[in-house]
């Protein structure tokens, strides 16, 4: 057998095309200086991934972080901000540009033009954009800026009542943005603020292309994280915000006292801008929870932490219900007075499994083992949560619904959340890395086909003409 090295057999040729690619990558790469002109990566030739990204490189080395390819747009996070990259002057310039792509590639160039196909159509047709990448990309920032985009061109500028109507609908869809982050963002190893939840928002514009009103769904939230925490990770930023921001009163009423420690609230020492109370508590108001609803929910909050703390011991005699620990009998009691129910009830939600069987449909009790019990825990924790979020989400729609009536068409944004891979991956990541690549192999299938076909067929008509000439 040959030797082989790097793949490729010692003393073989290389075919032809290959080396000639090789070649031109070579040629491409040469002239350095110009590497960050191609604002476009479709003029980029040949299209390799040293190609494409030597040139994104070249762009972000001189603060360029968008590059367009072809009607898609690939943005490279500058993990700084940049004010001027974003500020409404900028913003006007998008939205009152005759050629909006003829300006620099920007996320707001998408936005117009999403915008403007909308209003082009005879008979309006509803467009989408999916923002994708892998954790800490930047999606959840970009979608933010498309809110923010929409919300201020898309506002109305005639009638002062109409005025009142879309400031009232667009403050409400920005203000979704902290609270559902507070609830379904956290601190991981690669984003201090990582979406654990995708979401698809339904931006619904009347005739006249104003905001009438928007509509959330959410996706696959990583409920997990409220019962186990990877190394060095948080749980959702909510139950930072309570411990660290909740007055003297609010404390003594959730029993959350200062220097308590909670299983479930790992690295608390880490302080985040994402940690502010105010803020969430502010934008949950102007969706229309008022404050004695908020104190209902971050009760639950304070109850789902203490719940954490329940420990079990097991049980020597089997056919006996496994004991709270010693120290863990005072969480049981908080516990059931945070969520409201009495604490045998609690204890035998988390020791004891009702099994109904056989033709008379006999109901029998058992006692579960020590790591059932904990299992259980887990579970009751992870089923409250998901349902106070899925709550949350409905409140926030009735906000900020509107009859189907007054609006004909949408700009729809879907916000992907971001894929990783770990050597154990749970069950939502799983799902979230499936659907990425169900959406890629849907891209690469219908959209990048069809852009190659026709390049090739633009390349044919050249050489035609070429030849001609
Ligand atoms: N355009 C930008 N300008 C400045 N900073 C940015 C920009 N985009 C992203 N960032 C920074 O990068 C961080 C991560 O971005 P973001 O949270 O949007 O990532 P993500 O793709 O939504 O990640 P995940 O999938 O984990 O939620 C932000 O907190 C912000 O600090």
């Amino acid at each position: 057998m040959p030797k082989q090295i790097n793949g490729q057999k010692k003393g073989s040729v290389i075919p032809n095309d290959l080396s000639d690619s090789f070649e031109e990558v070579k040629a491409f790469l040469s002239d350095e200086d110009t590497l960050h002109l191609f604002d476009d990566l479709t003029k980029v030739n040949p299209v390799t991934t040293t190609t494409v990204l030597k040139c994104l490189q070249a762009r972000y080395a001189g603060n360029v972080f968008y590059t367009n390819a072809g009607c898609s747009l690939v943005t490279v996070n500058p993990f700084q901000p940049i004010s001027s990259l974003y500020s409404p002057e900028l913003m006007k310039e998008y939205h009152a540009a005759l050629r909006p792509q003829e300006l620099k590639p920007h996320v707001f160039a998408v936005a117009e033009q999403t915008y403007r196909n909308v209003q082009s159509q005879i008979e309006p047709v509803n467009q989408s954009i999916i923002v994708s990448g892998e954790s800490g990309a930047g999606k959840t920032w970009t979608s933010r800026c498309l809110m923010k985009f929409y919300a201020t061109v898309a506002a109305s500028t005639t009638s002062p009542k109409g005025n009142e109507m879309v400031e009232r609908i667009e403050r409400r869809v920005l203000d979704s943005n902290p609270v559902m982050e507070a609830f379904g963002n956290a601190c991981t190893l690669r984003n201090n603020n990582s979406s654990r939840f995708g979401k698809y928002i339904q931006l619904q514009l009347n005739r006249s292309q104003h905001l009438t009103s928007a509509s959330i769904q959410t996706f696959l939230l990583e409920k997990t994280r409220v019962a186990y925490q990877a190394p060095c990770e948080r749980n959702f930023h909510i139950f930072y915000q309570i411990t660290k921001g909740a007055t003297k009163k609010e404390r003594a009423e959730w029993k959350l006292h200062k220097g308590a420690n909670f299983f479930w609230l790992p690295n608390p020492e880490k302080d985040l801008e994402e940690d502010c109370f105010g803020v969430t508590r502010d934008a949950m108001f102007h969706l229309g929870i008022d404050c004695s609803t908020q104190n209902n929910i971050f009760k639950v909050l304070a109850g789902l932490l203490h719940l954490g703390n329940i420990q079990f011991s097991s049980s020597i005699d089997e056919s006996q219900p496994c004991e709270p620990e010693d120290d863990a009998k005072g969480f049981v009691k908080t516990t059931a007075d945070l969520l409201k129910m009495s604490a045998e009830e609690l204890l035998e939600t988390l020791r004891i499994r009702t099994i109904t069987a056989g033709k008379q449909q006999q109901v029998f009790k058992k006692p579960c083992s020590r790591s059932d019990c904990e299992t259980r825990r887990d579970c009751l924790a992870k089923v409250i949560y998901a349902k106070l979020f899925d709550w949350l989400v409905s409140v926030i729609n009735e906000s900020i619904y509107a009859d189907s009536s007054t609006w004909g068409n949408f700009i729809g944004l879907l916000d992907v959340y971001g894929f990783e891979s770990f050597p154990e991956n749970n069950l939502e990541q799983l799902c979230i890395n499936y659907a990425n690549e169900k959406l890629q192999q849907h891209f690469v299938a219908h959209y990048l086909k069809a852009q190659q076909q026709l390049a090739q067929k633009l390349t044919c008509a050249y050489t035609d003409i070429k030849k001609m000439l």
